[in-house]
């Protein structure tokens, strides 16, 4: 893919996310690794329905800006989580509705605040560790995640939202929307008898891939 499709791929998720209700407002934040360790990033107070390609950031891997408009408050903890994983090339940041229902619960098991119940959710995300509360914007969940950046794609930011890696933008989209409809069944499910999937298919499911 060139920079420009990048570019225009990323505009076009974002908005894809904005009209199906997973952000609000000017909430969430999408990036994606270039060439050269160039990132590209989500412009901060930007509403991810209104992205413009030309105003995208686009940061070294230290944070300086090279080109585009000034970038999303959470742009420390998505370079950190590229530093850590070579494997992960994009980064979704959501609002979304279940999720953010999820992470405001006390109690959760911060392992996996969703012990599985469905394949698609161990083939695309496997589990689901939470990151406690910090501030929007604090360089406390860049810490936290670039600990834990090689052992899961998917983090729960207590009181705040979720945050989904993939191998590239489309992956960790589609990662996000799994989780999304997940948490969603979740709470559909609540106070009913679940039947969860055995260690054993979990580990039938992990080791088939997606
Ligand atoms: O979701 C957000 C913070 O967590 C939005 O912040 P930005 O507009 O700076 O990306």
């Amino acid at each position: 893919m060139t920079e420009l499709e990048q570019k225009q791929q990323l505009v076009e998720l974002a908005k894809s996310f904005y009209q199906r209700g997973y952000s609000v407002g000017g909430a969430g934040n999408l990036s994606v690794r270039l060439d050269d360790n160039r990132i590209l990033v989500t412009p901060t107070g930007s509403s991810l329905g209104r992205l413009d390609a030309d105003r995208l950031s686009v940061l070294d891997m230290q944070g300086n800006v090279l080109s585009g408009d000034k970038p999303s408050k959470e742009y420390v903890f998505h370079l950190a989580l590229y530093q850590q994983n070579p494997k992960c090339n994009a980064i979704v940041h959501l609002h979304s509705t279940y999720l953010t229902a999820l992470s405001c619960l006390d109690d959760l098991d911060q392992d996996n605040a969703i012990k599985a119940f469905t394949p698609y959710y161990v083939m695309r995300v496997g589990k689901l560790q939470v990151i406690p509360y910090y501030r929007p914007g604090s360089p406390e969940i860049a810490r936290e995640l670039s600990e834990r950046a090689l052992t899961g794609k998917a983090f729960l930011l207590a009181n705040h939202g979720i945050v989904v890696t993939g191998s590239d933008l489309l992956d960790a989209a589609d990662n996000a929307d799994e989780l999304e409809e997940t948490a969603k069944l979740q709470f559909i499910l609540q106070g009913q008898k679940i039947r969860y999937l055995t260690d054993d298919e979990v580990k039938d499911l992990e080791n088939r891939g997606k």
